[in-house]
């Protein structure tokens, strides 16, 4: 079987939306809703066929295509820059320490203060793998071909980039947080709040959103627990993001307390081992495991491989990988290591 990572055009709706189904919430950059759907398939096709070198407020979706079937198994996203219309809003975790002589005592109380920090970010976001095709390291592949987008299109791509891991939700796909913080002031459940968000926008969250920090100290142990903590089926991915180089900054989610991870973009090391190299041979029988990349935007495509360096720099790669990508000798090709 082979995959291989595509631009997402507006033809994937339908692969999309049967996706966004089988993700059972909290993912708000995939809702299970056509319209949304559509809106960020016609935001993608803008971004994509813009080919100019100016950082914008774009919104590229990539889809992992079997090239057998033509069957869509997953899909990720990459903003390029947040914040830019509305405001990109984080719980930042930060810390009053005071100190009483007469008690010769110091406390310290940790606060959660809601800010925009994280704005003219870049973030990687909306990874879904297909339940059915969790084998064969094709989460990594979804995950690092972004970073090799990136690296294909810097000058695209800010210098922060962030991540945002989904929350701890409990088995009702209520969220422990929401329900001890932000979900005091809104009305309504973290599901109708997620769902809302996804399709209409956080325009929302400035109307209700409580501006004053939060000391953690006065919420209830439940919401207390889950601050900065994955989902439990996001435990890899923030591995993964680790491994990548990125850290978890005492930001975190506003909604259910997830966290975000951070890196500076040219440090992720997917994006820093990442080169181009022309295409001397395309029958290379053994070598070493990588992720290959070509082509630029609606062009794009993503897949894994083998390579081998010439003297001259030139990269000798698979003949499945040089079909799955389109590629013949003299072409160029974008790989890192596996
Ligand atoms: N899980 C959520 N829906 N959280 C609320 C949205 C947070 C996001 N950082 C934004 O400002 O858009």
């Amino acid at each position: 079987m082979t995959f291989r990572l595509r631009a997402a055009h507006i033809s994937d709706l339908e692969h999309l939306y049967e996706m966004a189904k089988l993700t059972g919430g909290g993912f708000t950059n995939l809702p299970a809703d056509r319209a949304a759907l559509t809106r960020k398939l016609e935001r993608a096709e803008a971004a994509f066929s813009r080919t100019d070198d100016e950082l914008g407020d774009d919104q590229f979706t990539l889809v992992l295509e079997n090239t057998e079937t033509g069957q869509v198994r997953g899909t990720c996203q990459l903003f390029t820059q947040v914040g830019q219309q509305w405001p990109f809003y984080s719980y930042r975790m930060t810390t009053l320490t005071q100190h009483s002589q007469e008690l010769d005592r110091t406390v310290r109380a940790e606060m959660l203060s809601l800010t925009t920090d994280l704005e003219a970010s870049s973030e990687v976001g909306g990874l879904f793998l297909h339940p059915g095709e969790r084998a064969g390291g094709l989460g990594l592949l979804l995950a690092r071909s972004r970073y090799l987008f990136v690296a294909m299109h810097r000058a695209r791509f800010a210098d922060r980039i962030l991540a945002e891991l989904r929350g701890v939700i409990d088995d009702r796909g209520g969220s422990p947080f929401w329900d001890g913080v932000a979900g005091r002031f809104f009305g309504m459940t973290f599901q109708e709040a997620d769902y809302f968000n996804a399709i209409n926008g956080n325009q929302f969250i400035a109307d209700l959103m409580p501006k004053h920090p939060v000391y953690i100290a006065m919420l209830d142990e439940e919401a207390k627990k889950v601050i900065g903590v994955p989902h439990p089926s996001g435990r890899a991915a923030m591995r993964m993001l680790e491994n990548e180089g990125f850290a978890a900054e005492g930001y975190v989610d506003i909604f259910d307390g997830g966290p975000t991870m951070t890196a500076r973009t040219d440090t992720v090391k997917s994006i820093a081992d990442a080169k181009p190299a022309a295409v001397s041979a395309t029958d290379l029988e053994e070598g070493e495991r990588a992720l290959l990349a070509t082509g630029k935007f609606d062009d794009f495509r993503s897949c894994y491989g083998v390579r081998a360096f010439g003297d001259d720099d030139s990269i000798a790669i698979d003949t499945t990988a040089a079909e799955t990508l389109g590629v013949s000798k003299g072409d160029e090709v974008w790989s890192v290591a596996r």
